[in-house]
C-alpha cells in the first residue's frame, strides 16, 4: 500500500473545551468523507495555549479528548494523530499527542521532547516548563502504511530528533504545532522543508488557524512538504482541512537517486541508531 491520503485539520481553537472537540469532530468526519485514511489534528487542540489554561483543560488517559478520537477512529476506520493536549499523570502535566489505528486502538503517545521556552525581544515570550513536565520518549509508530515519527512544535527544530526518527524507519514525520506570529513567518516555512529534505521523508505540520483573540496567536499555514522538498498542501491562516493523498514510493525513489542516508560518514560521527531506514 503505497497510497495514503492524509488530512489537516487546522482548527480554530477557542476558550471552550466543548466547542474545540465538536470542532475537532466535525473536521475528523470530513476528512473521513474526503477518504482520508489519516487525520492529523494541531497542537493543543481541546485547549488555548496558554500556561493559564493548561492544568484546567488537562486530563488523565482516558478522559473525554481521547475518548472521543478513540471513538471517532474505530467509527470512521480512520488512524487519528491526535495534535496534542494537556495530559495529567498524577501532579505532573505533558503536553502530549495520542494516535489511534482504525480499530480505535491506542497505537502511540508523544510527549513533547523539548519545552518551548524563549524570550525572543521585541516578539514572543513563552515558558511551557512553567507547567509541562519534559516528554523522555521518542515516537515512532508502525501503521499499515509506513512507520511515521510523531513530534510536537518545537520538538521539530531539532534535527538530531528527526534524523534518529528516520533511521528509526520512519517515512513520514507528522508534527502537530502551534509557531506564533514571531516564529512562524520567520521559521515555519523553511524548518518544514528542510527537515523533509534532510531526511528525505513526507513532512506534515499541522497548526490551528489563526484567533486573534486569544493571548497567544498561532501562525496557521499548515503543510506537507515531499521529501524532493516540494510544498504539495498548503493552508493559509483560516479554518480548513487539507487533504492530499501522497505516494511513499516516491521516498524510496528519492532515497535511491540522492542517498544521502546511505553517504553518511558514520566513522566519523554517529548518533547511535542502527539504521533501519
Ligand atoms: N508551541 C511551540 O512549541 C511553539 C514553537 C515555536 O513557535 C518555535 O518557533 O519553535
Amino acid at each position: 500500500m503505497s497510497k495514503v491520503k492524509f488530512a489537516i485539520c487546522q482548527m480554530q481553537v477557542i476558550n471552550s473545551k466543548e466547542a474545540n472537540l465538536k470542532k475537532a469532530e466535525d473536521m475528523i468526519r470530513k476528512a473521513s468523507y474526503e477518504g482520508a485514511d489519516i487525520a492529523v489534528l494541531p497542537e493543543m487542540f481541546n485547549c488555548p495555549y496558554d500556561n493559564n489554561f493548561f492544568s484546567d483543560y488537562a486530563e488523565e488517559y482516558l478522559g473525554k479528548t481521547t475518548k472521543l478520537l478513540s471513538n471517532l477512529a474505530k467509527e470512521l476506520e480512520i488512524y487519528i494523530v491526535g495534535g496534542s493536549i494537556p495530559e495529567r499523570e498524577k501532579s505532573r502535566i505533558f503536553n502530549t499527542s495520542y494516535i489511534f489505528n482504525k480499530n480505535g486502538e491506542l497505537i502511540g503517545r508523544h510527549r513533547k521532547i523539548h519545552l518551548f521556552d524563549v524570550d525572543v525581544d521585541g516578539g514572543i515570550t513563552f515558558k511551557e516548563s512553567d507547567t509541562f513536565s519534559f516528554g523522555q520518549d521518542i515516537t515512532v509508530i508502525e501503521t499499515e502504511f509506513c512507520k511515521i515519527g510523531v513530534a510536537i512544535c518545537y520538538d521539530m527544530r531539532f534535527p538530531e530528533l528527526m534524523r534518529l526518527m528516520t533511521l528509526k524507519g520512519a517515512k513520514v514525520i507528522i508534527v502537530p504545532a502551534a509557531f506564533n506570529m514571531t516564529t512562524g513567518p520567520a521559521h515555519w516555512h523553511a524548518l518544514a522543508k528542510i527537515r523533509a529534505v534532510d531526511n528525505q521523508v513526507y513532512f506534515i505540520a499541522a497548526s490551528p488557524s489563526r484567533n486573534y483573540n486569544l493571548s497567544y496567536i498561532a501562525y496557521g499555514h499548515s503543510l506537507i512538504v515531499d521529501p524532493w522538498g516540494e510544498v504539495v498542501a498548503k493552508a493559509d491562516e483560516r479554518e480548513t482541512v487539507i487533504i492530499k493523498e501522497v505516494d511513499l514510493h516516491r521516498v524510496n525513489k528519492i532515497r535511491e537517486e540522492l542517498p544521502l542516508l546511505k553517504h553518511r560518514r558514520i566513522d566519523l560521527y554517529d548518533i547511535n541508531e542502527n539504521n533501519s531506514y
